[in-house]
């Protein structure tokens, strides 16, 4: 506010007079005084009434001439015309211009009334700016809040950000904190692609029916789909009036105030709209410009998770090319290398076996030639796919470039393992491969090298290197072939696959034949069954083994047909001879295998028992451990349902392996064979005794027979007699024979009544 100047207390209406006039009687307090003109004559001087009322016949001119007439220059204070009327003892001092001009009169009342009118006016303002100061400080209280909020917001979602490159979360955190931040019941972000398409649609205060009554988007109804499709700030403050308005559906939620803003992103368009502003009031500018500047943060946050993204793409693409071929997907050299190098380590750490194959494609550039370079790309990938097929879960195929493959066996137990993945991939690959882009046919074979650990090398640079020489040993032998590095390990594949190849043709050739061995009761000394066990006379191979050629029964899974066969003829032997007067239980070699799979093997027990005329009670299963790594409810509920025809299960070997006594517990046992590696040196070695005698003290509590195998002493005959074995079987008595041998020797004697036993 200015300061009181002289010339706003003037007194105003202050009567002017010429100095020849004569005062009238009443008139006003001062009079100024003028010569030759009262307008623009020269100021003669102040009249007072005192001045009037001593001298009455007096004109002006004697009553201003007889006394000194004090003046105040316009531009002089207030403070100073105040100090000046108390020097001259006066009420009232006239005030001049710079030319001595009379500009008005001045008294202590004017400047007083002068000064209590500034006073008052001072006192409005000061009121109203304490208004506006309180005002201000309630908004900036409000802005400072808001303010925070909005970073806030803008630190949750770069919180977010660093939780989630996920757009989905990030708009969702957005509308979400926006829609808080600016005090509106409703909001909503809706993103589109270039031609309007609506990407997403991300909103909260809303409930999903309500979205869904809104309708599809662009197209959706009312406003919402304007503000969606345009991209412009909109800001109504009553929704109802605006004609874009119409057209929302029932159901949707009541909006009055409207604030929409764009929201620009990767190229992308979007909008942000909010409605409902609490309490209801409108969206002000301010509001508008927090949602712009909270989009921009919005769309910078989207950007960054975009770029994060991208990067993270770009940074998993350069990691799939350094580590697997681009045409097959398969792993490259680079991760085979690596992966052999982790499986040799864990090979030696663990004493475990593995292999590695190098595997040719050996007519690639014939493909090539004939369909076409695309014919022979799609090849590779459809002879990926084979590869693959043909392995198990944890066996690695990659691709070396061209044609070449390599196949790593982290686990084998041995050669003939991996000889069988071999032989599987060689005859997997001949078969007819369809390439439906180049719409041919084709048919190729491959070569493999095979190199193993430990016996061909123990880093990854000589297995490869002996696959690979193994592999052109596969070629030079006519290709569409396997071969191992080491010569021996070839031999014995080759062995094997002739045993293999003759085996299936034993039982229809006639190859195969049944020997017998008696089992006594050394407490009685009578002979009281037999054990049937399986021989094989092949032209070519000899007489082989059981225990060589019944694993390749096994695998190859002839062990069904076969081990029917052996059941049929024991039985039928133990028919004949008990219809003979010899009542001899029989004892039969059953793998694990049959029990497992061989689906008619009740029948086939059934009919046996038919067939030959036995009770079942006559016949003995001889089971191995090995039954148990399969044990299923299964398995357990076909061994209770033999045991229901009569027939005994003894647990062969028993002793080696694991000797679980669950086992005992587990399976429907009668008897236990006590394995003849502990018999054989019950004599000599204390421990073996103790363990034999432990067994026997064991089964006799546990109401089971035993029979100990391989008895060949007299020694060994007392020992066993003395710690209360029953049975025994072995050469001391005598080995098997075939069965007009064991007629001869046994039956004879029976009869003789040496070692007849009735059952
Ligand atoms: N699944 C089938 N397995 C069968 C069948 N036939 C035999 N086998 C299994 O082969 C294993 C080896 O049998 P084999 O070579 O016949 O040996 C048996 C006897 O000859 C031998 N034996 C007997 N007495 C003595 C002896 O005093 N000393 C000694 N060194 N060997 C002796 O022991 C074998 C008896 O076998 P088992 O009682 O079954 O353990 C053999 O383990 C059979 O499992 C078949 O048809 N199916």
């Amino acid at each position: 506010m200015k300061t009181l100047k002289l010339v706003d207390c003037l007194l105003k209406d202050v009567p002017r007079r010429l100095d020849s006039e004569r005062p009238e009687g009443s008139e006003g307090p001062f009079v100024a005084v003028f010569s030759e003109s009262v307008s623009s004559g020269k100021f003669c001087g102040l009249a007072s009434p005192a001045d009037k009322a001593a001298h009455p016949g007096w004109i002006y001119a004697d009553l201003v001439e007889h006394h000194t007439t004090h003046v105040l220059s316009f531009k002089s204070s207030v403070a100073h015309a105040l100090r000046e009327m108390d020097q001259w003892k006066v009420d009232a001092l006239p005030v001049l211009d710079q030319k001595g001009g009379f500009i008005g009169l001045v008294t202590r009342n004017c400047i007083l009334r002068a000064l209590l009118q500034q006073e008052s006016r001072l006192l409005r303002e000061t009121h109203r700016l304490n208004q506006e100061i309180v005002h201000d400080k309630e908004e900036l209280a409000s802005w400072t809040f808001r303010l925070s909020s909005l970073h806030e917001a803008s630190r949750t979602l770069l919180r977010v950000l660093s939780h989630t490159s996920l757009e989905a979360d990030l708009l969702q955190h957005g509308i979400e904190a926006l829609t808080q931040l600016l005090q509106a019941r409703y909001g909503a972000i809706g993103i589109m692609d270039g031609k309007g398409e609506l990407l997403s649609f991300h909103h909260t205060g809303m409930t999903e029916q309500q979205v869904a009554d809104i309708g599809s988007f662009p197209e959706g109804r009312g406003l919402l789909g304007v503000v969606i499709r345009e991209d412009t700030v909109l800001r109504l403050p009553e929704l109802s009036r605006d004609p874009r308005s119409a057209g929302f559906p029932p159901g949707h939620p009541v909006m009055h105030s409207l604030l929409a803003v764009p929201i620009s992103h990767g190229g992308k368009v979007g909008r942000i709209y909010l409605c409902e502003k609490w309490q209801g009031k409108e969206f002000i500018e301010e509001d508008e410009l927090l949602a712009k500047s909270f989009a921009n943060s919005l769309s910078m946050v989207l950007e960054n998770a975009r770029e994060m993204r991208e990067m993270q793409q770009a940074q998993q693409h350069l990691d799939y090319l350094a580590h697997f071929d681009v045409l097959t997907g398969l792993p490259n050299r680079g991760l085979i290398e690596d992966r052999l190098r982790q499986v040799l380590a864990n090979s030696q750490r663990h004493g475990r076996k593995m292999a590695l194959m190098f595997i040719d494609l050996d007519n690639f550039k014939g493909v090539n030639d004939t369909y076409g370079h695309a014919a022979g790309d799609e090849l590779l990938k459809a002879l990926a796919g084979v590869l693959m097929n043909a392995l198990r879960e944890g066996d690695t195929v990659a691709r070396l470039g061209g044609d070449e493959f390599i196949i790593l066996l982290p686990e084998v137990d041995s050669v003939q393992d991996v000889a069988t993945v071999a032989e599987k991939i060689v005859v997997a690959v001949r078969e007819p491969i369809r390439l439906p882009k180049s719409d041919h046919e084709t048919c190729v074979t491959v070569s493999v090298g095979i190199s193993m650990f430990p016996e061909d090398g123990h880093t990854p640079e000589s297995l490869m290197s002996r696959a690979d020489v193994a592999m052109y040993h596969a070629k030079s032998v006519g290709k569409n072939a396997f071969r191992f590095f080491t010569t021996s390990q070839n031999l014995a594949v080759q062995q094997r696959l002739r045993l293999e190849f003759h085996l299936r043709q034993a039982l229809a050739r006639g190859e195969l034949f049944l020997e017998y061995q008696p089992q006594i009761d050394i407490q009685s000394g009578r002979i009281v069954g037999f054990e049937a066990l399986l021989r094989w006379a092949n032209e070519e191979l000899g007489l082989v083994a059981p225990l060589e050629f019944i694993p390749v029964a096994e695998e190859t899974g002839v062990i069904i047909p076969i081990g029917a066969w052996v059941l049929h003829r024991a039985c039928r032997q133990a028919g004949e001879w008990r219809r003979q007067g010899y009542f001899l239980k029989v004892a039969v070699n059953v793998s694990a295998w049959q029990i497992h799979h061989d689906g008619e093997f009740f029948n086939t027990l059934k009919q046996c028992l038919t067939e030959s005329g036995i009770p079942g009670e006559a016949l003995e299963l001889e089971i191995t451990e090995s039954l148990m790594i399969q044990k299923t409810e299964a398995t357990l509920g076909l061994l209770e349902q033999i045991r229901g025809l009569g027939i005994r299960f003894a647990m062969d070997d028993f002793g080696t392996g694991y000797s679980s006594l669950s086992y005992l517990k587990q399976l429907p046992l009668a008897v236990v064979k006590i394995d003849r590696e502990f018999i054989c040196h019950i004599i000599h070695d204390p421990n073996d005794a103790a363990i034999v005698a432990a067994i026997l003290a064991m089964t006799q509590h546990l109401g089971l027979r035993v029979v100990a195998e391989g008895v060949e002493t007299q020694e060994q005959v007392d020992f066993l007699r003395e710690h209360g074995c029953q049975e025994v079987q072995g050469y001391y008595y005598g080995p098997p024979v075939s069965a007009s041998d064991f007629a001869a020797s046994w039956l004879n004697f029976m009869l003789s009544g040496k070692y007849a036993a009735e059952m």
